[in-house]
């Protein structure tokens, strides 16, 4: 992304952001409330268009590009997405059928290939015993990780997590953040970038921060250089401490 503004009536959704990632890198995206990580991930996701600037995504500029030959090499988890999953949908389906893009099992053909990864995907994110269940009765954690391996059934180029931790209890977030640190740390998985408010859910292995505020880019760059005390009390407004520790972050209000 190069320049990059969106803006809806007066309001910057997002101004000037600049933002390279390679196919190595894991990138985490921390901001407050507001602060325009959604929009970011849209753009990032080929779901939206920026109003100034150009953004280039697996080598095809936004713009001079169909948005739906770019879309299936990427894979992304929200809750906005979670929400059109049909509740009565079988668990195992809702991750097959993202090879078609499409939510729920319809008429497509799969074949060996298709079910073998399928398989293979809901073993690795622990949800392989419940294939049969409707998505509607998994619990918030195990929707969470359907939902990844989802996302992963295409074999996407770009992986685009907004919030996976979001709702998950201390068991089920540190269970997800070491499945995401496992996928991080994986050779062949694709570009990573996961949004969230919580530096505890920063998983071992991620390479790089973008911190945002307001729209704008406070710091991005080599996680350890961005995630510090000093550029997350900034972030978020507030004064703030900072633990690191098996390469695990804590925050906490200061004085
Ligand atoms: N279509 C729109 N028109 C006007 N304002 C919008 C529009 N869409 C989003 N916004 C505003 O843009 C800002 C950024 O929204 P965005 O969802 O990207 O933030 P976020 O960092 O993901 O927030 P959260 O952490 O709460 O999910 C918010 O203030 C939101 O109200």
């Amino acid at each position: 992304m190069s320049g990059v503004d969106v803006v809806r009536g007066q309001s910057h959704l997002l101004r000037g952001v600049d933002w390279t990632i390679t196919p190595e890198q894991r990138w985490v995206v921390l901001g407050p409330n507001g602060a325009g990580k959604t929009t970011l991930l849209q753009l990032a996701g080929a779901l939206l268009h920026p109003t100034r600037g150009e953004v280039q995504l697996l080598g095809e500029t936004m713009g001079a590009v169909d948005v739906f030959e770019l879309r299936p090499r990427i894979g992304l988890t929200s809750a906005a997405l979670a929400q059109r999953i049909e509740p009565g949908e079988r668990t195992g389906d809702v991750v097959l059928s993202a090879g078609y893009a499409i939510v729920g099992r319809g008429r497509e053909r799969y074949d060996i290939h298709d079910l073998s990864r399928a398989a293979v995907l809901l073993q690795q994110w622990g949800v392989q015993a419940i294939a049969h269940r409707p998505f509607g009765t998994l619990s918030e954690g195990e929707r969470k990780r359907v939902q990844i391996a989802r996302a992963l059934m295409p074999d996407p180029e770009l992986l685009l997590l907004d919030e996976p931790g979001a709702g998950l209890d201390l068991g089920g977030r540190e269970d997800l953040v070491s499945r995401l640190s496992d996928l991080a740390t994986y050779l062949y998985a694709p570009a990573q970038v996961l949004v969230t408010h919580h530096v505890e859910e920063i998983p071992p292995g991620y390479t790089h921060a973008l911190l945002l505020r307001e729209g704008a880019v406070v710091a991005s760059g080599p996680l350890s250089q961005v995630v510090t005390a000093e550029a997350l009390s900034e972030t978020f407004g507030l004064p703030l401490a900072l633990e690191r520790s098996d390469g695990r972050y804590t925050a906490r209000r200061q004085g």
